[in-house]
């Protein structure tokens, strides 16, 4: 049976962390400040953004949500960004995706600064990753790189696949892995044979937003498997991309769905919002 990878404990350890590091900065008299904001009434955004201001404060982050009306505008979100900019007190800000249909994702992600970019979208921050230059990374992939870490898991030299091509999770964990000198394959949608990638890889990223698309079978015995899926079943039950009671009895270890990925993702946040108020204060 595999190893259990708590993603619940090891991101409540990495907000302690956090926390300490806020009140060691505390006598400087820099508060880190994070600001969401969130246009319109998603309802699991709502969710998501009230976890993300309760992880806050819990580590004594000065926490601020803007949220605007479904009818806000392109230019009336870019206003609020270029505030928020210009404001001493921000040093990271997170626009909450998706945004309304109408409005461009991309240039509102353009309009954040780089330097107070908090999920690290900003094409610059892209490119920084690419070459290795040090700023905000994306917070899944960077939780998962964590997540390996406390695993035991050092994937260099090993065969890692990650399953999707998105820009906020599957892009920049192919690079991250790289960086930590795997073999790295990615995997998509138009893949000849998944199985046969899937049961190559000595570290699996699944990252599809298909409930279980990757069997247990397929799994390379002794692998370690993260599942970034979050897929709300009918009855309302949350299961990954991985089908995780066959994955289990093959890998050497695995994230849960919930309590794997998720947490961590919010706790990355937390990391990369106190990495851009120290920075702030370099400059
Ligand atoms: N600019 C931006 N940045 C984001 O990081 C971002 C975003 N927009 N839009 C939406 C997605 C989604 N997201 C989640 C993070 C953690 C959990 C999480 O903690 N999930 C729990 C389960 C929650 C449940 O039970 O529903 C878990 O996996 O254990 C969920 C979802 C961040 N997102």
């Amino acid at each position: 049976m595999a190893q259990l990878i708590d993603g619940k404990a090891i991101a409540a350890q990495v907000r302690g962390e956090v926390a300490r590091a806020v009140k060691e900065l505390a006598p400087t008299g820099l508060v880190p400040g994070l600001t969401v904001v969130r246009v319109g009434d998603d309802p699991a955004s709502a969710v998501y953004v009230r976890g993300k201001r309760k992880d806050s404060e819990e580590v004594g982050f000065r926490s601020v949500e803007h949220h605007l009306p479904a009818t806000a505008t392109q230019p009336e979100i870019l206003a609020l960004v270029a505030k928020l900019n210009a404001d001493p007190l921000v040093h990271g800000i997170l626009v909450q995706l998706p945004l309304p249909k109408g409005v461009d994702e991309r240039a509102v992600l353009e309009a954040i600064d780089p330097r107070k970019d908090a999920d690290g979208f900003h094409p610059y921050n892209v490119g920084a990753l690419s070459i290795g230059i040090p700023g905000p990374r994306p917070c899944t992939p960077a939780g998962v790189m964590r997540l390996l870490r406390e695993a035991g898991c050092d994937p260099k030299g090993k065969r890692a696949l990650v399953v999707g091509r998105s820009n906020i999770v599957g892009k920049p964990m192919a690079m991250m892995l790289l960086e930590a000198h795997a073999t790295v394959t990615v995997a998509h949608s138009r893949t000849a044979d998944l199985p046969a990638e899937v049961g190559r890889a000595d570290v699996l990223v699944a990252a599809i937003g298909k409930a279980e698309l990757v069997k247990g079978a397929w799994v390379k015995p002794g692998a370690v498997v993260i599942d970034v899926g979050m897929n709300r079943l009918a009855g309302g039950k949350l299961v990954g991309d991985v089908e995780f009671a066959a994955a289990a009895e093959r890998a050497s270890a695995i994230t849960p769905v919930p309590g794997g990925v998720g947490p961590m993702t919010r706790a990355m946040l937390l990391v990369n919002t106190l990495e851009l108020a120290r920075a702030s204060v370099r400059r």
